[in-house]
């Protein structure tokens, strides 16, 4: 809880950090309840000891459905099909925006004023700020928010509209998800883990104890030798990058017991790394999502469907080229060692291909947000290339037409659908809460 928190002491020991520690609070809330949100609550509550879970929701229909069922949340995998409760469920109201301003008038916010000392945001990216602000009075300093959105800039957006004081903030940590989980039309309270992933877990340094990213590279050394080898810089260094800082911080007690907690649920199948590390993979994960994403929706075809065709290749390969640059290019990575392979265009195309392929029977993210009228996560995927593109001087352009079309197509849906006559009993709208698919099956 805010305010009973002691200052985290040094681990003199690495195994000191994953013994148990006592903490004030252990529930864990987790805020959406679609796929991704149903899936890391239902494997929490099936570990020896399991935290208390509050599963929160802004969907009045879905609490109403929940508060009528045997209160269980189901988990598909195979032909197995596992039950569990033993979660609390909270409603919420997502603060309305518009054009990205608070709208006045109407009731926000969550009801309780229960502090929140641990947070899994599950949301899709472009409603993860509107339902923070839902939450907002219940997290404090000592509170961690883990993020568990596709993409790239959430964290800027929640620090300039929901936390601007960074000494008010809470720590973040981001999770990367690869597990392939769907949610089956009209079971609201089901889930199936339809492709075996990972989520990589890391802590985002906070601005109040620690100089942002660029960060060195450790000090390795060679067998024998007592000199250290110096890591090469990347392909385009740039004299005006600020110096590098260490990598290293310290864990808050909270951060520490999310962490360990998911790391002691085995269907996560969840490895911490350190933020220079988890960076690489954020930005990986953008690469091949820039690519499957899009041109699946604009094809209307699952992720199969990109593959073995020359013309969707070259697309591909041009959109790569850019993004390849932009990524190689950012001041963050300067300092970072092999940076320059990591993210040639060649090596990301083969990640795009590995992945198209592995879930080829699957409609991507963006497809079914589309498809259904909701909006995408376009922005915080390839508009954030062409953003960071404009900062260094690289103009994306396959990436800006890319941004516009998806945008073009979302527009012709929804006025499409605007056009339709509602049904009573249209199915309740609850999957902009994380999707009704995700992952990309490591
Ligand atoms: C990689 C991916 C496109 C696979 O389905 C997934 O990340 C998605 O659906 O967004």
């Amino acid at each position: 809880m805010p305010g009973q928190q002691t200052p985290p002491v040094p681990n003199p020991n690495v195994a000191d950090f994953y013994r148990v520690q006592p903490v004030t609070d252990r529930r864990i809330h987790i805020l959406g309840v679609g796929s991704i949100g149903r899936f890391i609550a239902h494997s929490l509550r099936g570990i020896a000891n399991p935290p208390p879970i509050t599963l929160l929701t802004h969907s009045g229909e879905w609490f109403k459905k929940w508060e009528e069922s045997p209160k269980l949340l189901s988990l598909t995998t195979g032909d197995s099909i596992e039950k569990r409760g033993g979660f609390d469920v909270e409603e919420y109201r997502p603060v309305q925006r518009f054009h990205g301003k608070e709208v006045d008038g109407v009731e926000v916010g969550s009801k309780s004023t229960e502090p929140i000392s641990t947070l899994i945001i599950c949301t899709k990216a472009p409603v993860a700020v509107s339902a923070l602000l839902g939450v907002r009075h219940r997290l404090g300093p000592d509170s961690v928010i883990l993020f568990m959105q596709n993409g790239m800039g959430i964290v800027e957006e929640v620090n300039r509209d929901v936390f601007p004081d960074p000494a008010t903030r809470p720590h973040y940590m981001l999770g990367i998800n690869s597990h392939g989980v769907n949610i089956p039309s009209k079971a609201p309270f089901s889930a199936i883990h339809a492709g075996f992933g990972t989520i990589a877990l890391g802590i985002l340094p906070h601005e109040r104890e620690h100089a942002p990213a660029p960060y060195s590279a450790p000090t390795l050394f060679t067998p024998g030798s007592k000199e250290p080898v110096l890591p090469k810089r990347s392909a385009t260094p740039d004299e005006d990058t600020s110096a590098p800082g260490p990598a290293g911080f310290e864990w808050t007690q909270n951060s520490r017991y999310l962490l360990r907690t998911l790391l002691r649920t085995p269907v996560l199948c969840a490895t911490a790394f350190s933020p220079p590390d988890l960076l690489q993979l954020q930005l990986e994960k953008l690469a091949v999502n820039s690519i499957i994403n899009p041109l699946t929706v604009l094809l209307d075809a699952r992720n199969g469907s990109i593959l073995y065709n020359y013309y969707i290749t070259r697309t591909m390969r041009l959109l790569l080229a850019e993004t390849s640059l932009v990524i190689r290019s950012l001041p963050e990575l300067q300092h970072i060692p092999n940076v320059a392979h990591r993210f040639e265009p060649g090596r990301l195309e083969t990640m795009v291909v590995g992945v198209a392929n592995k879930t080829r029977d699957n409609i991507s993210s963006m497809l079914a947000d589309s498809r259904k009228g909701s909006r995408t996560e376009i922005d915080y995927i390839n508009a954030w290339v062409v953003k960071r593109g404009e900062e260094l001087g690289v103009r994306c352009v396959m990436n800006y037409m890319m941004v516009n079309l998806v945008k073009g197509k979302a527009g012709m849906i929804q006025y499409e659908m605007g056009q339709d006559i509602p049904m009573v009993g249209d199915s309740l709208d609850i999957l902009s809460e994380g999707g009704e698919s995700g992952g990309d099956y490591t």
